[in-house]
């Protein structure tokens, strides 16, 4: 058996807490031999607490052979504690007519406190994957409030736009949406962002070609795909949570497990490539390996894209000149 994995999850009893932490302690994370041991965050409040309690009975009672412990608590140092990895995903939603930009002072405040909670107690090596909007800047929040750990190591989640976008490149051009390779989404994880289908290939042949409709991708697939969680927020109600899910466990799969040499998209820190400045958390394509991630190099880039990587640039510049202050 191998050693426990210790994996800190924050909001444990949110809503996406509650379709995350299941499918970690199934192996659906880091594999089906992999035990693992949760240490989940929640607000010190009475009701976030017992909610976080009846979560805990629950994955009790699911028996899970591979979790190897549980630690619920109030305290970040608590949670963090020796973490390999830290979920990152307590945090005020955005609710209708709101963009995720709108969270951001609220939240800004939980993710300076956590990075230096993180950089305190967390194993030297964490990998730290932020959820909570606005998720890039809170990740930047976060890596800046951890100067003792290694940037790299800080990343946000545009997964879910990622797959978001898989899905409509499916759908739209009636291939099998595992069989499409090298897609990209570029950017912050707002309305913002830039899904790109430019490099992407289904069995080896060009799925831009085999699509060929500019209109489309200018006019319903850019806007659906970053229009998605509003679209969600309008239909649920609530913002997505098991789709949220799911793509962080995508996330830390293939950054752990490694991505078999495909492209998947991640928030990581500009290394200053494709003109976006060093240190911003803007979300680019990697190939994951070894517990680490490569940055897909090189990539041409028409004017189309370059004025839509700028835009979403400008937004995260913009976002972290409201939070500099706090830093
Ligand atoms: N990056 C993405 O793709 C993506 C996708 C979906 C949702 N989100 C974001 O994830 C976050 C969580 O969403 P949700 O639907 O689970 O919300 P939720 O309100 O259901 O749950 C959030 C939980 O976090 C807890 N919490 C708040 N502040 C905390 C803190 N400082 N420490 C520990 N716990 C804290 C709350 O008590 C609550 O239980 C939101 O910011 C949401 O916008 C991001
Ligand atoms: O859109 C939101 O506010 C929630 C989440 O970021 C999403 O993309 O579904």
């Amino acid at each position: 058996m191998k050693n426990p994995v210790r994996v800190a999850v924050t909001g444990a009893a949110g809503q996406i807490g509650y379709s995350l932490l299941f499918r970690i302690a199934a192996g659906d994370m880091l594999g089906k031999d992999q035990p693992v041991i949760l240490q989940m965050l929640e607000l010190p409040m009475e009701k976030a607490q017992a909610a976080l309690k009846g979560v805990m009975m629950e994955l009790e009672d699911c028996a899970f052979p591979l979790l190897a412990g549980m630690v619920g608590t109030d305290d970040a140092e608590v949670a963090f504690k020796d973490a390999d990895i830290a979920l990152l995903v307590g945090a005020r939603p955005r609710g209708p007519g709101m963009e995720r930009k709108d969270l951001l002072l609220e939240n800004a405040k939980i993710f300076t406190a956590q990075g230096a909670a993180l950089n305190k107690v967390a194993s030297r090596d964490v990998k730290v994957l932020v959820v909570g909007n606005p998720a890039n800047t809170n990740a930047w929040i976060a890596m800046k409030s951890a100067p003792d750990l290694p940037a790299n190591n800080f990343t946000a989640m545009l997964r879910l736009d990622h797959n978001r976008a898989l899905s409509q490149l499916a759908a739209k051009s009636g291939k099998p949406v595992g069989d499409i390779r090298k897609l990209v989404v570029w950017g912050n994880h707002s309305s913002t962002m830039y899904p790109d289908y430019r490099f992407a290939t289904v069995d080896g042949a060009s799925l831009k070609d085999a699509i060929n409709d500019a209109a489309w991708n200018a006019d319903t697939f850019i806007p659906t795909v970053a229009k998605r969680g509003a679209a969600i927020i309008e239909a649920r109600g609530l913002s997505s949570a098991a789709s949220a899910a799911n793509a962080a466990i995508c996330h830390v799969r293939d950054w752990l497990l490694g991505s078999d040499g495909e492209w998947v998209t991640m928030g990581v820190p500009s290394d200053g490539s494709y003109g976006i400045p060093e240190g911003i958390i803007y979300g680019v394509p990697v190939i994951t390996a070894n517990g680490g991630y490569t940055r897909v190099a090189d990539l041409p880039i028409d004017d189309f894209s370059r004025a839509a990587m700028d835009r979403t640039l400008a937004e995260l510049e913009e976002e972290r000149a409201g939070v500099a202050h706090l830093l």
